[in-house]
């Protein structure tokens, strides 16, 4: 019998969903994710949304600057921004950020889906063709919060009813777009995803990857592991890790880390969200060992997302050691403290710094 992996040295990874915020916790949660990440597609769901190039750029200039004062090169990690789809994104905004160089994908939130959502898409297949129409020309991706916001939809069924609804169509009308399908939650969706013709792919989060829906109720309700798609049934974790294990290379990681404050948490009306930035590659090398696919970590991290985005790979690597790690139970940030995923359990992976 073969011996178990201790140490495992793979491509330095990307994190292809992240939401980096801004103002006083900047700092500190990109500092987190440029421990461990090279790049970052970093989601624009800001109050006001980053709608335009012009947005996007102050935005990105802020994230270096939190880098500056984090201490950290701003060689050292590259933000690859993105902007808000809204019914009224034109094809012109489009065309600007694709010439940018540093616009890397255009997210369509359906409006009401999830954090800071309001301002997004009502119509997608009506009111945002003239976008879509460029994107589709540009060859600028479209990230997809896919789930429908139809108050007669069961929650746990908004994935996959967002597939017969919104993604089919969307790409009968669109085939050539390159379409990634966030943070994927179910069986369904990885069916679609491994299956569908054209230009789709999808990010996985790790706590998809390690969680089923019994963890928000674990002795009372636990509100750090809501989070949006929610967890789902058992069958759909098994479906999802054997997605991204698999070697296919239209699944890649996406941690969808997403800060709140504490108090915003754990309250009445809970934030969605799960802050795993600090701790994200010990949660998936977990999961892949947890299954024997260690070996597959690699593809999943590091080379699926760069394929599909057509950007290189990373330059230099990034080592896990299998060793005792416990989470830190709360994380102080500037004038607030966030719980991260998980905080005060043990994980049997650590990155070696
Ligand atoms: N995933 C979440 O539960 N929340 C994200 C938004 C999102 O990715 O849908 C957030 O910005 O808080
Ligand atoms: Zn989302
Ligand atoms: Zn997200």
């Amino acid at each position: 019998m073969q011996s178990p992996i201790d140490t495992l040295t793979i491509t330095r990874p990307d994190d292809w969903h992240l939401h980096l915020r801004d103002g006083a916790v900047l700092d500190s949660v990109v500092a987190d994710t440029a421990r461990q990440f090279a790049r970052a597609i970093i989601m624009p769901n800001l109050r006001p949304p980053v709608t335009t190039t012009e947005l996007a750029h102050a935005y990105r200039d802020r994230i270096y600057s939190a880098l500056e004062r984090a201490g950290l090169s701003t060689t050292s990690f590259t933000p690859l921004m993105t902007l808000y789809l809204t019914d009224n994104t034109s094809a012109d905004e489009v065309v600007r950020a694709s010439k940018s160089g540093f616009v890397h994908g255009i997210k369509l939130y359906p409006a009401g889906a999830t954090t800071n959502s309001d301002a997004g898409v009502t119509d997608l297949l009506g009111k945002c063709v003239p976008a879509l129409e460029a994107m589709q020309a540009t060859g600028m991706p479209l990230l997809v919060h896919g789930e429908v916001t139809d108050p007669e939809i069961d929650l746990f069924d908004r994935e996959a009813i967002f597939i017969d609804r919104i993604m089919i169509p969307l790409r009968r009308a669109f085939p050539a777009l390159k379409v990634v399908f966030e943070h994927l939650t179910t069986s369904d969706g990885v069916d679609y995803v491994r299956e569908a013709a054209g230009p789709v792919a999808a990010t996985i989060t790790a706590h998809h990857l390690l969680y089923n829906r019994n963890a928000l109720f674990q002795g009372g309700m636990r509100p750090h592991w809501y989070c949006l798609p929610v967890l789902k049934r058992e069958r759909h974790r098994l479906a999802l890790l054997q997605a991204a294990s698999s070697g296919s290379g239209r699944f890649f990681l996406g941690t969808d880390s997403a800060p709140h404050a504490k108090g915003l948490k754990e309250n009445a009306c809970g934030c969605a969200g799960c802050y795993t930035a600090l701790h994200a590659m010990e949660l998936y090398a977990t999961a892949f060992d947890s299954v024997g696919s260690l070996d597959k970590l690699e593809a999943f991290a590091s080379l699926n997302g760069p394929a599909f985005y057509g950007l290189p790979v990373n330059q230099g690597t990034l080592t896990l050691n299998r060793e005792a790690y416990t989470i830190p139970a709360e994380l102080p940030m500037a004038d607030t403290t966030v719980v991260p995923l998980a905080g005060g359990e043990s994980l049997g992976w650590k990155v070696a710094l």
